[in-house]
């Protein structure tokens, strides 16, 4: 139900959300609706958000086909929520293993990246349909991860030649695939970063 309609008074009202069957009954006043309680739960998909150490039970909770891949994720953009739609679309369930802060500045993309820390970024793909769980990594490649969730598929964009990938190697060790998504062109958080400051002059 979207905010400031009105239905029948449900069980279960969320944490944190008053039902309107025990408001107030505002409509003869003239105090304006945002003086309503905001909502203080916190919102669901952050629980898709995962530490390494809570992930066997998190993976026995997904169907399978499950599909990894992994990333920095500095500023989405549409080349990004293609690419994991896409992904996902290739099995029952998608995990991406973001890099870490840390893990992010060894990338050499620049020494103000990441832009946005790791818990935002984490946030913003938690958030999109596509995505099922978000694990942190730390290390400058997404092995150690990889062979945790052991993957059916493991997938890349196309900027990447996935035969060459030492991810590769290891999904196909436990009868994995792996399988490259077409870059959508000119789509890059790099050159986002770029227009935004050759605008700011
Ligand atoms: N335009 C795009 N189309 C499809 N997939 C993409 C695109 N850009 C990035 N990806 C994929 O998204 C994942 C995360 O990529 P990344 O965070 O490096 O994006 P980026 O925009 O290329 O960033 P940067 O410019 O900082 O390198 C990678 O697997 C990459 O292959
Ligand atoms: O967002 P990026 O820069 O595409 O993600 C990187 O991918 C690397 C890739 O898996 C090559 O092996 C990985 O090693 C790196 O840690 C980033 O996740």
């Amino acid at each position: 139900m979207k905010f400031g309609e009105r239905a029948a008074p449900t069980q279960g009202t969320p944490a944190g959300v008053r039902s309107f069957a025990t408001m107030p009954d505002m409509s003869s006043r003239s105090t304006p609706a945002s003086t309503v309680d905001a909502p203080t739960a916190p919102p669901a998909f952050l629980q898709k958000i995962v530490a390494q150490t809570d992930l066997p039970p998190a993976l026995a909770l997904l169907p399978r086909p499950l599909v990894f891949t992994n990333g920095v994720f500095d500023i989405l953009h549409r080349g990004h929520v293609t690419y994991l739609a896409q992904a996902r679309a290739q099995g029952a369930s998608l995990v991406v293993g973001l890099n870490s802060d840390a893990s992010a500045r060894t990338l050499g993309k620049g020494p103000d990246r990441p832009l946005n820390a790791q818990d935002d970024r984490a946030a913003v793909l938690a958030a999109l349909e596509s995505v099922d769980l978000v694990v942190l990594f730390d290390q400058s490649t997404p092995l150690a991860l990889l062979n945790l969730v052991r993957p059916d598929l493991y997938v890349k964009g196309g900027d990447y030649a996935i035969e060459t990938l030492a991810e590769t190697t290891l999904v196909r060790s436990w009868g994995g695939h792996a399988m490259a998504i077409p870059l959508v062109a000119g789509r890059s958080t790099t050159a986002l970063v770029q227009r935004i400051r050759r605008h700011r002059g």
